[in-house]
């Protein structure tokens, strides 16, 4: 589970400071999917960096399960995002040389306690094919499509089994329908993996598929979208 509550995250701007993200609060349940929307400027991506602890808030608590992440140090929060957190930004940003399942062994032979090659190996393959590239394991970057390449960058972040997702923008390279494709993987995999998705978009077709649905405006935060009613 993750909890934002009453998050505050300024940046300077001249002699002043812009607030970005404005005492936020929410939660996010594992196993479902929260969208979050709104213009563009409005602190969708600020709210991802500090819910992803990429970047620690002026003010307010951010819990990932029963941990306080604002009190952990910068060494502290980089082996929890690698233990309990995975992010999945606009772009693949996929290694060119490494095959597909080779992409998401290099995430899970990161750090001290991960797991024997072979357990590795064994969960890599599985996410592919949960991802729907049976056939691609051995494929490097370019000779994949684009929808293809953000299957790997999905399953490649859920290569550590994480708790909590946290999602940029994971259709903006791509067509509308190959769009549709990836979001469903989305909802499929934080349901059959348990994790709890936070997920920022423009697109507000994709809104009826998420568990909760939020706007942001101005940094604030409120419920459902403010998209105009369909007559
Ligand atoms: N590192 C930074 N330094 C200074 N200001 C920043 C920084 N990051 C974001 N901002 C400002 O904070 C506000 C929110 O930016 P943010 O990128 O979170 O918005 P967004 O809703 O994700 O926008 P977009 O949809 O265009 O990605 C903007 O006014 C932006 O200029």
């Amino acid at each position: 589970m993750l909890t934002l509550q009453d998050v505050t995250l300024t940046f300077p701007d001249g002699q002043s400071r812009h607030t970005a993200v404005n005492d936020v609060s929410l939660t996010a349940e594992p196993g479902t999917v929260t969208g979050i929307t709104g213009a563009s400027g409005s602190g969708k991506s600020s709210l991802l960096a500090v819910a992803a602890t990429l970047i620690t808030p002026d003010s307010g608590s951010v819990r990932i399960g029963d941990v306080e992440t604002t009190d952990l140090s910068p060494s502290q929060t980089a082996t929890l995002r690698r233990e309990r957190i995975g992010i999945v930004f606009q772009q693949a940003n996929l290694l060119p040389s490494l095959t597909a399942l080779d992409q998401l062994l290099a995430v899970g032979e990161l750090g001290p306690g991960s797991a024997p090659r072979g357990e590795r190996r064994t969960r890599a393959a599985q996410l592919l094919d949960q991802v729907g590239l049976e056939r691609a394991h051995r494929a490097r970057p370019h000779e994949l499509s684009g929808g293809q390449r953000q299957r790997v960058n999905i399953a490649r972040a859920m290569m550590n089994d994480p708790e909590v997702m946290i999602v940029d923008e994971p259709t903006s390279a791509l067509d509308h329908a190959r769009g549709q494709e990836i979001i469903g993987l989305i909802c499929s995999l934080t349901e059959a993996l348990g994790t709890a998705t936070l997920l920022v978009t423009h697109d507000l077709d994709f809104l009826p598929r998420f568990d909760q649905v939020f706007t942001m405006a101005d940094g604030g935060l409120s419920p459902g979208t403010a998209a105009p009613p369909l007559r």
